[in-house]
């Protein structure tokens, strides 16, 4: 907490300033308006003593809206700070770290959460300072004019401390809790709205609403548990406010009637028991918004502790004479037990075309990812260039591959940022000749500018597809990984992608995987996967000869093409 602050010290320092000065300003009017009243009675009232009055209202009011200023704007940039730190930090979170997680939770932190933190920084700092000054202040005031009374009204005040204490604890772990299922909430939210189609198709929002229903009620219970417990506070501030106010009346009273006390005296001993009552009143709520806070701070604060990918490293090399461009040793990656990769030794030589083929589920993606470097292998390693990948720098390796996953997710922004992934410094006219190379000229007409996905235009899977690759000839990367990059499109335009990958080829490595045995025939070598393991290694021909699972994708892939083909049997 003390690191986010620090920046904004002068700010704070300022507030703090003016904060005393207010408090200051405020203790010196029950002292004059004392003199005032004893003066009343017998002389007129001094003029200059009315005018040091009014002064220091007024100046007293000046710098209170200083220091809410000040603390406002700091807590600001303090929350500004914590919310791009936040952001920052949640994704170089690991891949899997994320996949595991369930969004919404992560957005409450980002925006919910830190709310709260803001909201204790604004209220609970300028409340917490001015209160105490002026607590403080007065109590000193007091105990100079009526030092009993002054005791009498601190018992008062410290018994309401103490019996509020164990409810702020208990608020904190509420809040805590509260804060926690609004997590669930968004998640839930979050997952149907994500997935409205298929929600929609099976006619499934019933049965969404009423999940999330279930937690929203789960949020309100605990929302209620949290009102309880700052209710209960609140009973206990009345009672210790009125039954000094009272105390203080009853014996003050009888002190002046007895002459041991001026009426001057009462009057500012009674303006001095405000200023300790309201504020006093203010600390305690304060304190309760402060738990809260804390316990916001605490769920963000945990995300933060959290190790983030490996930052730093050596700069990726990139090519450079003929070692291989990735290369994998007796590399295994597991999600699950018995689920993932196995004992990978791959070679992917420099400037060739490698293939994947494998049946449905049998690890293709998997193996991308690890060549990525998005999954580390949790045995073995990966080459880069003849590097080993761990010694360098992820974002710079990253930069020397473009990974194109299957489905061709996009940004939901711009076609121009989506674009500019691969290069920020693209023009527009580099940028719209290579939407029409990849027969996007119609989606480009509509201007860079043009919205997609969340919000804007969706794109089809084919489109989207096409934005990838159209997205690869514009970036500088020196090997190309495409997960199925042809799935959504027709004939006619895999050929258009055949000849972008001979383009490619000239100056690139190319990995793909893909279901469609008749493109892959022609790769320097094609790698076949099945259920974790690498099971064959060789160009088409070799593979015919030597490789069962093969022969095997090879004649269902035919069988397929020839049902198509034969309009009898569709
Ligand atoms: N994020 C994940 N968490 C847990 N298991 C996963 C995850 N991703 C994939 N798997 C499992 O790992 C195995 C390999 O998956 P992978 O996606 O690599 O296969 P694939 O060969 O690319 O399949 P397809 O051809 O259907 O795309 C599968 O059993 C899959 O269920």
């Amino acid at each position: 907490m003390l690191a986010l602050l620090r920046p904004h010290r002068r700010r704070l320092l300022a507030a703090a300033v003016v904060t005393l000065a207010a408090s200051g300003l405020a203790l010196v009017q029950p002292a004059v308006l004392q003199s005032l009243v004893d003066t009343a009675g017998t002389h007129a009232p001094p003029l200059t003593l009315v005018g040091v009055l009014a002064l220091a209202v007024v100046a007293e009011s000046l710098c209170r809206g200083a220091a809410v200023y000040h603390v406002m704007s700091a807590s600001e940039s303090v929350t500004l700070d914590l919310r791009a730190t936040l952001a920052q930090h949640a994704l170089r979170l690991p891949l899997r770290r994320l996949e595991t997680t369930r969004r919404g939770d992560l957005v409450t932190r980002l925006t919910a959460d830190t709310s709260l933190v803001r909201q204790v920084l604004a209220a609970g700092m300028i409340e917490v300072a001015s209160s105490a000054v002026l607590v403080v202040g007065s109590l000193v005031m007091m105990s100079l004019i009526d030092p009993r009374l002054t005791v009498l009204t601190g018992v008062l005040i410290a018994l309401a401390i103490v019996m509020i204490t164990p409810f702020a604890r208990r608020l904190r772990g509420a809040t805590g809790r509260y804060q926690a299922s609004l997590g669930v909430l968004g998640a839930e939210f979050d997952s149907a709205l994500s997935s409205i189609r298929l929600v929609r198709s099976y006619a499934a929002e019933d049965g969404r609403t009423a999940r999330i229903a279930t937690d929203a009620r789960r949020s309100w219970g605990l929302g209620l548990q949290v009102a309880r417990l700052s209710a209960a506070v609140e009973p206990v501030i009345g009672i210790a406010t009125q039954g000094a106010l009272l105390a203080v009346l009853l014996v003050g009273g009888i002190r002046v009637g007895n002459g041991e006390l001026t009426l001057g005296a009462l009057v500012a001993f009674l303006v001095y028991l405000f200023m300790v009552i309201l504020p006093t009143a203010q600390l305690l709520g304060a304190l309760t918004r402060i738990q809260a806070g804390v316990a916001a701070l605490a769920r963000v604060d945990e995300l933060m502790q959290e190790p983030t990918e490996p930052q730093g490293g050596l700069p990726c090399a990139g090519p450079g004479g003929v070692v291989p461009a990735l290369e994998l040793v007796r590399a295994s990656f597991e999600y699950e037990p018995g689920r993932g990769l196995y004992d990978v030794d791959l070679v992917v030589p420099s400037g060739q075309h490698t293939a994947i083929v494998g049946p449905s589920g049998s690890g293709k993606s998997t193996l991308l990812s690890l060549l990525q470097r998005l999954y580390e292998p949790t045995d073995g390693e990966l080459r880069v260039f003849g590097d080993p990948a761990a010694l360098l720098d992820a974002r710079s390796l990253r930069r020397r591959i473009d990974y194109v996953e299957q489905n061709a997710p996009a940004l939901a922004t711009s076609l121009r940022d989506n674009l500019l992934l691969a290069d920020p410094g693209l023009d527009d006219a580099t940028m719209l000749r290579a939407l029409a190379r990849v027969g996007l000229a119609g989606a480009a007409e509509r201007g860079l500018e043009l919205t997609i996905g969340d919000g804007g235009i969706a794109l089809s899977g084919g489109e989207r597809q096409r934005l990838a690759w159209a997205r690869l000839l514009l970036s500088s990367s020196d090997v190309v990984l495409l997960d199925e990059p042809t799935s959504n499109v027709d004939t006619a335009t895999e050929s258009v992608f055949d000849a972008l990958v001979q383009d490619l080829l000239a100056q690139r490595t190319v990995v793909t995987v893909s279901h469609r045995l008749v493109a892959v025939r022609s790769a320097h070598q094609i790698v076949v996967v099945d259920e974790g393991r690498i099971v064959g290694q060789g160009t088409h021909s070799e593979l015919l000869d030597d490789c069962p699972t093969y022969r095997d994708l090879v004649a269902h892939d035919a069988a397929r093409l020839s049902a198509a083909a034969d309009p009898a049997r569709r």
